[in-house]
């Protein structure tokens, strides 16, 4: 495996929809290899920057390669595979049937029984795809990107529909294609997965680049949540309080029902300081969610061009 070679490389990219702009001025690589996560909430422009690579839409401006062509270029030559949420497939033909009409159509494809099993759908090859759950049809369109042995894979939410076991299963399987060094690129909106599964997150909001490294590096910093049952009243102590005891600035909270979420950097000396005064019970220390993680980054770049 080659890390020096890129993959895709995109060089302040903008994308315009009338009015609106849809990625704005973003600017990344991909090194051969890499497992990479694109994170960020609806609209953020996750997907219209997927179809640039894939070259189904152009850019207004910047420069786009993906495995050293143009975009389309990549594409027709069956080096680029994609797992997409709006692929077509026929209700009526059976899922190793839908694999062998799309082999037929390509001149150079891996044999239709071991992309079956690669990509786990072998134990169910004669179901009809109108009986296949969502997460069966991930994973059938997993197969389909599969089938023409590409360097690149591009996956736009591809668990979409899973449930917890399905989705294990799916990134096993992409994990093992990403070890015979094929470069992975997925869009997602959920931090667990970006984390559990990317090398490298690169996360999007309003067509920009917010943060780009790993997980770790965007929560640090940023605090953990210190969860649980709220029993401050019945002690006589307001949340307000803790907060000013906590640093003021450096702490937040928000109430859940009967549950209560602080946020703070110092998340252990608190945990210790609620649960000493049993302040709080059935506590849980989390990292924060996306959202938490991405409002907190957008406020800080916010900040520094004030
Ligand atoms: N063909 C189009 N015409 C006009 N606006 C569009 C078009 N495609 C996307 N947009 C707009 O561009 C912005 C970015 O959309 P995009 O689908 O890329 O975001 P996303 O991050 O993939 O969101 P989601 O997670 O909801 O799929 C949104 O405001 C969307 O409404």
């Amino acid at each position: 495996m080659n890390t020096e070679q890129k993959a895709v490389s995109i060089e302040a990219v903008t994308k315009r929809f009338g009015s609106l702009t849809a990625v704005d001025d973003v600017s990344f690589t991909v090194p051969v290899g890499e497992v990479m996560a694109l994170l960020g909430p609806n609209g953020a422009g996750k997907t219209t920057l997927l179809d640039m690579i894939l070259g189904f839409t152009k850019q207004n401006a910047g420069r786009i390669e993906v495995l050293g062509s143009q975009p389309t270029a990549a594409t027709t030559g069956g080096r680029v595979g994609a797992v997409l949420q709006t692929r077509g497939l026929l209700d009526d033909l059976s899922v190793r049937e839908t694999l062998q009409m799309v082999a037929a159509c390509h001149y150079r494809h891996l044999p239709v029984e071991d992309v079956m099993a690669r990509a786990g759908i072998d134990t169910f090859g004669g179901q009809k795809v109108k009986k296949c759950s969502g997460g069966q049809v991930q994973r059938l369109r997993f197969a389909l990107a599969l089938l023409t042995d590409p360097q690149l894979l591009i996956l736009d939410e591809p668990t979409a529909g899973m449930d917890a076991s399905a989705r294990r299963d799916f990134w096993n399987s992409m994990h093992a294609e990403a070890e015979r060094g094929r470069t992975i690129v997925f869009a997602t909106h959920y931090l667990q997965e970006a984390d559990d599964y990317a090398d490298r997150v690169v996360l999007l909001g309003k067509g920009r680049v917010v943060a780009d490294g790993s997980v770790a590096d965007m929560t640090n910093g940023h605090g953990k949540t210190v969860e649980g049952i709220w029993h401050g009243r019945t002690e006589g102590l307001e949340p307000e309080e803790v907060c000013r005891r906590f640093g003021g600035d450096n702490i937040r909270f928000e109430y859940e029902g009967a549950r209560i979420a602080f946020t703070t950097s110092n998340s252990d000396a608190l945990a210790l300081f609620l649960l000493e005064r049993s302040l709080i019970s059935d506590v849980r220390v989390t990292r924060p969610s996306m959202e938490n993680v991405f409002f907190e980054l957008t406020d800080d770049q916010a900040r520094s061009e004030r």
